[in-house]
């Protein structure tokens, strides 16, 4: 998929966080049938075909040592996420008790990070954060919200660290779906589901479960990691980020909904418009993990810039 896009004319208020996108005309059709406005499309990044292994991006049969172990993640995810579960988890972590430090001490953590959830990209989860954001800043030199955005988007992934409860990979990385419904069929290797606790429970497996149509993500129950740990921080610790820039850290991971439009009857009014952005940042999400490596110290000053303005020196985690 290669997609030539234009500037956007909207500038990320990080005066007005609740400014959302405006309502737009002219749109272009993309990956699962979702439509992207052109003021949110860019010109420069080409998506590549190909990942660094010789694979097409998110493969999840393609034959290799990568493709088992990922499988063998999904298998492990599928089955421990559970409603109860995840509202433990967000109990335990809403303290932000585990640690004090700034956004710049936690990317340098993510040195120690590999995830095993994905088919990508094996390098340090520094480089991926910074290969994001860099190639935002390049299509969007004026959105400086969003570079930001990708710079934090994955510092969640710290949960598996010691420190930080040294919680297992399946309980951090990985697409996250929503729990209390029906498990929908596009989640990635689904046939692990059946051996989910939930996967049984009448309350659980309808269409709408527990929720009603149109209820809002807010009050979706969303397997547990790195995004909603890292939306939870965020706003505790009072970032002045849009709202986009939460939603899009919050539902990265949740490919169901922005690639497959699964799920999507959950969704409110502000979450469509939101869903825009997301759409926008998957591009650079997906697509910048190469072997080619950002040198960290050189692009070091821009960010603690942007981390200044948007977060306070030292946030509770
Ligand atoms: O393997 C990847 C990785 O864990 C990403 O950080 C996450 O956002 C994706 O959804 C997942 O597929
Ligand atoms: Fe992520
Ligand atoms: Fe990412």
């Amino acid at each position: 998929m290669t997609i030539l896009i234009e500037q956007p004319e909207f500038v990320g208020s990080q005066v007005d966080q609740d400014q959302n996108v405006q309502e737009q005309s002219n749109e272009l059709v993309l990956d699962g049938g979702f439509a992207v406005p052109k003021t949110l499309q860019t010109d420069g990044f080409v998506a590549p075909e190909i990942n660094s292994f010789g694979h097409s991006f998110r493969d999840y049969d393609a034959e290799s040592e990568r493709q088992k172990s990922v499988e063998e993640f999904y298998r492990l995810q599928h089955i421990n996420q559970t409603y109860d579960f995840v509202k433990g988890m967000r109990e335990e972590y809403a303290k932000l008790d585990k640690a004090e430090m700034s956004i710049w001490e936690c990317c340098e953590l993510l040195n120690e990070v590999v995830d095993e959830s994905d088919p990508d990209l094996d390098e340090p989860q520094i480089q991926h954060l910074l290969q994001s954001a860099e190639a935002i800043r390049k299509d969007y030199p004026d959105e400086d919200w969003l570079q930001l955005t990708a710079l934090i988007h994955d510092l969640g992934k710290v949960l598996t660290l010691p420190q930080f409860g040294e919680l297992p990979q399946w309980a951090v990385v990985g697409d996250t779906f929503p729990l209390g419904c029906a498990f929908d069929k596009s989640n990635v290797h689904h046939k692990y589901f059946k051996e989910n606790p939930d996967y049984n429970n009448p309350a659980y497996n309808t269409k709408n479960g527990v929720y009603s149509e149109g209820c809002g993500l807010d009050n979706v129950v969303i397997s547990w990691g790195h995004d909603d740990y890292m939306y939870l921080v965020a706003k505790e610790n009072g970032t002045t980020l849009p709202s986009a820039g939460l939603f899009i850290v919050r539902y990265h991971s949740f490919y169901p909904l922005h690639k497959e439009g699964a799920y999507t009857h959950l969704m409110n009014e502000e979450d469509k418009e939101n869903l825009k952005w997301l759409h926008v940042f998957n591009k650079y999400d997906l697509y910048s993990k190469s072997k080619v490596l950002v040198d960290v110290e050189k692009v070091k000053p821009y960010y603690l810039s942007l981390i200044e303005k948007y977060f306070p020196a030292k946030l509770r985690w």
